[in-house]
């Protein structure tokens, strides 16, 4: 898929029916009715983008981490230098950071992209590049990314969601890596929501209450610059990072390709609720992983209308909610095509 409108062209709706006939399923299976309370539900969504009751079994769930740095990190906005990116991403590769723990626990392969980082990390195997450019510009002062860059970033995300599709990925976890990204996070979720900048800037990785304050201003002012403009690519162009344009990216193709999607925390939220303005059909194969303890998520997540799978008042990114979701999800599947039928007991 190389351009964006194709790829907008090529999500289908999810089809309800098929929740019907999941439903009518699990009441007929041998357990008291709705006795597996929203996993159930979770089933009946995994067979509305399968297209099958039951639906498949999620034998080959991966995540796809994108990475990115931001001009807005010279507000101050962040504690965190932004050096970190990159050695986090080095990380990533080696196997050693929370996400890959907590991914090999779960059964989940890891693929990292270099949607925009600053100092770019060494070559690795499970990285990909997109090439576009070394971080965005300050969204405090001046747009973030062109609609070019923009648009270049989501295709990066797409190519490479393509690509672990094509390897056999049947699920598809978001994850984030870019010191400040909570700080365009927001500013996109207070766009795309309409809420203030007040009530979704949130302490990202822990800043006290001055840098709070601080933030709130920076998120409010780039609100304020950008304008009333809602167009959903120059909002995201204007607002994002290159992260958030990437996973906007894997959720349209993912969805393309009738493949769930799991969110994680606050930076994937926000993704989404730009996947979602760019391609109003996504929204049917989103997943929400957990609940982060950013606010700006929440506010995401109510206007998805999403209802997170887990709340463990996590609040890293790089996708660890969504992977703890993953054993859940694997669950639901399993459940709606495994389980005997009552009228099989005794048989
Ligand atoms: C060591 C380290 C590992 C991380 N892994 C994810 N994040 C998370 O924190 C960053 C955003 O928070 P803020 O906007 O406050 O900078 C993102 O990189 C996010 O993925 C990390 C942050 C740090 C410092
Ligand atoms: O919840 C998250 O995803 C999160 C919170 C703080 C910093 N980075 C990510």
């Amino acid at each position: 898929m190389n351009d964006l409108a194709t790829l907008v062209e090529a999500v289908e709706p999810v089809e309800d029916r098929f929740a019907l006939m999941a439903d009518q399923r699990h009441s007929g299976l041998a357990k008291p009715q709705g006795s597996l309370g929203r996993l159930e539900t979770l089933a009946a969504q995994l067979a509305t983008i399968a297209r099958v009751c039951p639906p498949p079994a999620v034998g080959n769930p991966g995540l796809i981490i994108a990475a990115g740095d931001h001009g807005v990190h010279a507000q101050g906005v962040s504690p965190w230098p932004q050096e970190i990116t990159t050695l986090m991403v080095e990380s990533f590769c080696a196997g050693r950071a929370s996400a890959n723990a907590i991914a090999s626990a779960c059964g989940v392969r890891v693929m990292v992209l270099d949607a925009g980082i600053a100092k770019p990390p060494a070559d690795h195997p499970v990285i990909r590049t997109a090439g576009i450019m070394n971080g965005t510009r300050d969204l405090h002062v001046e747009p973030a990314m062109t609609v070019d860059e923009c648009t270049a970033a989501i295709l990066a995300g797409a190519a490479l969601a393509d690509r672990m599709i094509d390897t056999g990925a049947d699920l598809l976890a978001l994850g984030d890596m870019g010191i400040a990204n909570t700080t365009p996070s927001a500013a996109l979720i207070a766009a795309f929501t309409g809420q203030s900048a007040d009530l979704v800037t949130g302490r990202g990785t822990g800043i006290d209450d001055r840098t709070l304050d601080l933030k709130k201003t920076v998120v409010a002012d780039a609100l304020a610059r950008h304008g009333e403009d809602r167009d959903p690519l120059r909002t995201l162009a204007s607002l994002g990072g290159l992260e958030h344009a990437a996973l906007a990216g894997v959720a349209l193709a993912a969805a393309a390709r009738r493949v769930p999607v799991l969110l994680d925390g606050v930076n994937t939220v926000a993704a989404a609720l730009a996947a979602v303005a760019l391609c109003p059909d996504v929204l049917g194969y989103l997943i929400a992983g957990h609940r982060s303890v950013e606010p700006g998520a929440s506010a995401g997540l109510a206007h998805l209308g999403l209802e997170p799978i887990l709340d463990l008042e996590l609040r890293l990114g790089e996708g660890t909610g969504a992977l703890l979701a993953v054993p859940i999800v694997r669950s639901a599947a399993a459940v709606l095509r495994e389980v005997a039928g009552l009228d099989e007991l005794g048989a």
